[in-house]
C-alpha cells in the first residue's frame, strides 16, 4: 500500500505520518518547507520523542518527500491508495487543484483501484470540505468516476504536538504526548476497510468529532487566550493558574452539557474525559506555547468552531454559557505579531468596536444577549 500525506508538520510527522509508516505503508510526504523536504529525502527517517513518565524515541523509517507545488503530486495522486492531510483548514483549498489534476490523470490512466482521502484537521468534516474544493477544480466529466472510485473519509484527530523545543537543530525531530486518537468514518470508504494500527473506525463520527473539538479544543483555546492575558507563556503555566483553570473547566462542562444532550453521552464518562484533558494540558514533559494554541483567532471565533458552536448549542438547549462567554471575550483580546489573523482582529476591533467585530466574525446577531455579555466581559478584561 502506498500513501501520500500533505503536511510534514507537527501532526503530520508526529502522528499521522508515523502511524502510516509504522503500518508498513510506503509513505511520501508533500510539503512546501524546503528544509524539511531536503532533510526527509536525505535521511528517509526521523525521530519522534514520545514523552511521558517513560520517555522513548521512536524512529520513523522509509519515508520520502515531494514539493506540494510540483507536478509530482499529480502522478502520485494518480497512483497511491491513500491520501491524508494535516496542513491546516485554510490550506485545503490550495491543495485541491493538484489533487483534482491527479484524479483526472488516475481516471484517464484507467486506474480503478479505490482511493481514499482523509483530511486530519481540527474542523468538523474537513474531508467533506476538501471534496467540495476538489469537485470545483475537477472537470465535470470526471465527477461520476470520482463518486464511484474515491472515498472522502472524515476523521477526528487528537494528539498534542507542539513544535520542537527551541534549541533543537534537527528540522525533523518532533515531540509528542503519549495519548493519541484517530477516528475515521467507516461508512465513507471505497473498497476494503484498511487495517492501520492506531486508526479507529466508527459509524458515528459526528459525535467523536464534536466531542473532541468542542471539549479539548474549546478548553485548549480558552486556556491559551486567558493564559496570554494573565502573562503566561505556556499552556501548562496557564492551566495551573487556578482562576484560569476554573473558567476552562467551566467552559468544557458547559460545552459538555450540550454534547450530552445532543449525543446522549454518559455524564460521568464525559466528566472523566474532561478531567483527563485537564491532565494533558498540564503535561510537564511538553512545552506548548499559548501562541501556538491560540493561533488564527478568526478561525477559532468562526460560527462552526470551538468557541461559538458550543455557545450556540447552549442557546439551543437553554443551558448556561458564562464560562464560554469569558473564553470568547479573551479570544478577542488575543494578540500576536506573528499571526496575520491576530492583526486583522485587532484592526477590526479598532475600526468597528467589539460588538460589530464579534457579530461579523462569528455570525452571532449584533443585538443578541450573548454578544452583549461577551462585550461586557471583553471591557472588564481590558
Ligand atoms: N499539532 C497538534 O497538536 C494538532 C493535533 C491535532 C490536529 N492538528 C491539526 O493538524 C493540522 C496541522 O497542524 P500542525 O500543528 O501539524 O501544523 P504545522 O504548522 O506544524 O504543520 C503544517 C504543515 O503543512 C505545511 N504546508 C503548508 N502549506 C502547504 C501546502 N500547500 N502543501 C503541503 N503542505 C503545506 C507546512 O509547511 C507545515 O509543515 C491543523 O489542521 C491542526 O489543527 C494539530
Ligand atoms: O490546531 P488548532 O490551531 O486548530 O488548535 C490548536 C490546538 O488546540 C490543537 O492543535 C491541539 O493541540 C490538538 O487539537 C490536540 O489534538
Amino acid at each position: 500500500m502506498k500513501a501520500l500525506h500533505f503536511g510534514a508538520g507537527n501532526i503530520g510527522r508526529g502522528f499521522i505520518g508515523k502511524l502510516l509508516a509504522d503500518a508498513g505503508i510506503e509513505l511520501v510526504f508533500a510539503d512546501v518547507n524546503q528544509t524539511v523536504l531536503d532533510a526527509l529525502n536525505a535521511r528517509h527517517e526521523y525521530p519522534v520523542h514520545v514523552v511521558g513518565e517513560q520517555a522513548k524515541v521512536e524512529i520513523v523509517k522509509g519515508v520520502s518527500a515531494v514539493n506540494s507545488t510540483s507536478d509530482e503530486i499529480i502522478t502520485l495522486v494518480s497512483e497511491v491508495d491513500l491520501v491524508t492531510t494535516a496542513v491546516g483548514p485554510q490550506i485545503l483549498e490550495r491543495i485541491a487543484g493538484s489533487v483534482a489534476k491527479g484524479l483526472a490523470k488516475r481516471s484517464d490512466n484507467g486506474n480503478s483501484r479505490p482511493l481514499n482521502i482523509i483530511a486530519c484537521e481540527n474542523m468538523v468534516r474537513g474531508t467533506s470540505q476538501l471534496k467540495q474544493h476538489v469537485l470545483k477544480a475537477l472537470p465535470e466529466q470526471y465527477h461520476a468516476w470520482l463518486e464511484q472510485h474515491v472515498g472522502f473519509v472524515d476523521s477526528a484527530v487528537d494528539r498534542i504536538v507542539p513544535p520542537s523545543e527551541a534549541g533543537s537543530t534537527d528540522p525533523l525531530e518532533v515531540t509528542v504526548e503519549t495519548f493519541s486518537e484517530w477516528i475515521v468514518d467507516k461508512t465513507q470508504f471505497k473498497g476494503d476497510l484498511p487495517t492501520i494500527p492506531g486508526m479507529e473506525l466508527t459509524d458515528n463520527l459526528m459525535a467523536f468529532v464534536e466531542r473532541k473539538l468542542f471539549t479539548l479544543n474549546t478548553g485548549h483555546a480558552i486556556t491559551a487566550y486567558l493564559g496570554q492575558l494573565a502573562g503566561h507563556q505556556t499552556i501548562r503555566d496557564a492551566i495551573l493558574d487556578e482562576k484560569i483553570r476554573a473558567v476552562v473547566k467551566g467552559a468544557m462542562e458547559e460545552s459538555g452539557a450540550v454534547l450530552i444532550q445532543r449525543y446522549g453521552f454518559d455524564a460521568e464518562k464525559h466528566a472523566a474525559y474532561i478531567q483527563k484533558i485537564l491532565g494533558r494540558f498540564e503535561n510537564p514533559y511538553l512545552k506548548d506555547d499559548v501562541e501556538r494554541v491560540g493561533r488564527q483567532p478568526l478561525r477559532k471565533l468562526s460560527a462552526g468552531d470551538r468557541l461559538i458552536k458550543p455557545t450556540l448549542g447552549t442557546l439551543e438547549y437553554g443551558l448556561p454559557h458564562a464560562s464560554l462567554v469569558q473564553g470568547i471575550a479573551a479570544a478577542m483580546h488575543y494578540r500576536s505579531d506573528q499571526d496575520p489573523q491576530a492583526q486583522e482582529l485587532a484592526a477590526l476591533l479598532a475600526e468597528k468596536g467589539p460588538q460589530a467585530t464579534l457579530a461579523e466574525i462569528s455570525g452571532l446577531a449584533a443585538d443578541s444577549e450573548v454578544v452583549a455579555s461577551v462585550v461586557s466581559a471583553w471591557h472588564a478584561m481590558a
